[in-house]
């Protein structure tokens, strides 16, 4: 394996939100927490820190709204160096998330919500309505949690109230330390799912720290991995960390099932569709039959070219009439961008040995298989390891060995 990596373009000064240049922490026992570390954070990324613990994540993210103060290098948000500066104005201007939230217990949570704006002097009315907006915007009923006290909620809406507490003053950078961890399974990946949807409309810069690789693939567009003595390893998009893991100590921590989840990470391109056989709902079956050639079954088409459903050669030989008399419905498919991940999973649900994929609002483009669902999951990690574009790959195959 190579050494550490790190991977940077379009690095441009405007580009950068947070940049950490050499930054150490050394505690006063003398724990090395973190040793020079730099990275940066582009303007509407989510970078995500990800080690075992006590590797310095949370560390280093405290560095950064100044509740720890660095022993060594420089850190810079939106180009000014934070570093001297007063930690409490530049609190505000920073969202800060944490496990467990710590709400206050005995105010509502629209108060919650409106820490601070409070603290900065909005009026009681604006602060009303962001708060009341926010709580919509994170999935809560303004209406009916609004006037809740914290312990009136679940653990998850607990965790929504805290990410919009965080957002409240409109900050550009939000801070988020294993926000999600502290709920079960189901209702974490739910609040991944919300979360993700969030940012998409949002765009703020984040910096989030978790010890679990699978919510660090899920949520980052890059992911720093850090080992002991925050020393950072791989600092790269996910599916360069699962596909081409820069250290053996980074190949363990992502796991020797990293090809698994490197489905979630890849997308379904066009250059992975086959092309069967299509027919169109009006056709003569004789004719489909025809079209249908070596065939066992052909993929049929509505006038406007979306996806009716499949038809069989036996169908056409033995029935008589259209092929709107006899076609089955398609229900398994997936959208282009779709992750290989979700059309595994469709193929799965729908027991089907091939899903057909759509793009640009409905329009069929082709169909999947297992067998070209896995020969796109080999091209991505080549492609990932020879640093060239997936199409460009060319796979070896049992035959050619
Ligand atoms: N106030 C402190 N004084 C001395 N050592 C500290 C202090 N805070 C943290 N450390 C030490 O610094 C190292 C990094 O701690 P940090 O909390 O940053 O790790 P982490 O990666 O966030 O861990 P976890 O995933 O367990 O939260 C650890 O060895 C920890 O014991």
């Amino acid at each position: 394996m190579n050494g550490p990596v790190e991977r940077h373009s379009d690095d441009s000064t405007e580009q950068r939100m947070i940049r950490l240049d050499g930054v150490s922490k050394t505690y006063a026992d003398g724990t090395v927490a973190v040793h020079e570390l730099t990275l940066d954070v582009r303007r509407g990324e989510l970078v995500v820190l990800v080690g075992p613990s006590g590797c310095g994540k949370t560390t280093t993210m405290k560095m950064v709204n100044r509740l720890v103060e660095p022993t060594g290098g420089r850190i810079f948000v939106d180009g000014r160096d934070v570093t001297h500066v007063d930690p409490v104005g530049l609190r505000r201007g920073i969202g800060y998330v944490i496990q467990n939230v710590g709400l206050f217990p005995h105010r509502s949570i629209e108060d919650n919500v409106a820490v601070v704006p409070e603290l900065v002097g909005w009026p009681a009315k604006r602060r009303r309505e962001r708060a009341r907006e926010l709580l919509e915007l994170v999935g809560l009923d303004p209406t009916t949690h609004g006037t809740r006290y914290p312990h009136e909620l679940s653990g998850g809406q607990r965790q929504r109230v805290g990410v919009a507490r965080a957002l409240a003053a409109d900050p550009p950078v939000l801070l988020m330390d294993e926000p999600f961890s502290a709920v079960d399974p189901v209702v974490r990946s739910q609040l991944q799912d919300e979360f993700l949807r969030l940012q998409d409309d949002v765009r703020k810069t984040i910096l989030f720290v978790t010890h679990d690789i699978e919510e660090a693939v899920r949520l980052g567009d890059r992911i720093a991995v850090f080992k002991q003595g925050g020393v950072l390893e791989q600092f790269d998009n996910p599916a360069a960390i699962l596909g081409a893991p820069a250290t053996d100590f980074v190949a363990d921590f992502v796991g020797a099932d990293r090809g698994l989840k490197r489905l979630s990470v890849t997308p379904v391109t066009e250059a992975d569709l086959e092309h069967p056989p299509v027919v169109n709902l009006e056709d003569e079956l004789a004719t489909a039959g025809f079209a249908m050639g070596e065939s066992n079954w052909a993929v049929v088409l509505d006038a406007e070219g979306r996806l009716a459903g499949w038809v069989s050669q036996e169908m056409t030989t033995t029935g008589t009439g259209r092929v709107h008399d006899h076609a089955r419905r398609m229900e398994a498919w997936v959208e282009l961008d779709d992750s290989l991940k979700v059309a595994f999973s469709e193929m799965l649900q729908w027991n089907a040995g091939w899903i057909a994929v759509l793009g640009d609002g409905d329009r069929y483009l082709g169909v999947l298989t297992p067998s070209t669902l896995h020969t796109a999951l080999r091209r991505s990690v080549e492609a990932d390891l020879l640093d060239v574009a997936p199409d460009e790959v060319v796979l070896e195959t049992v035959q050619d060995a």
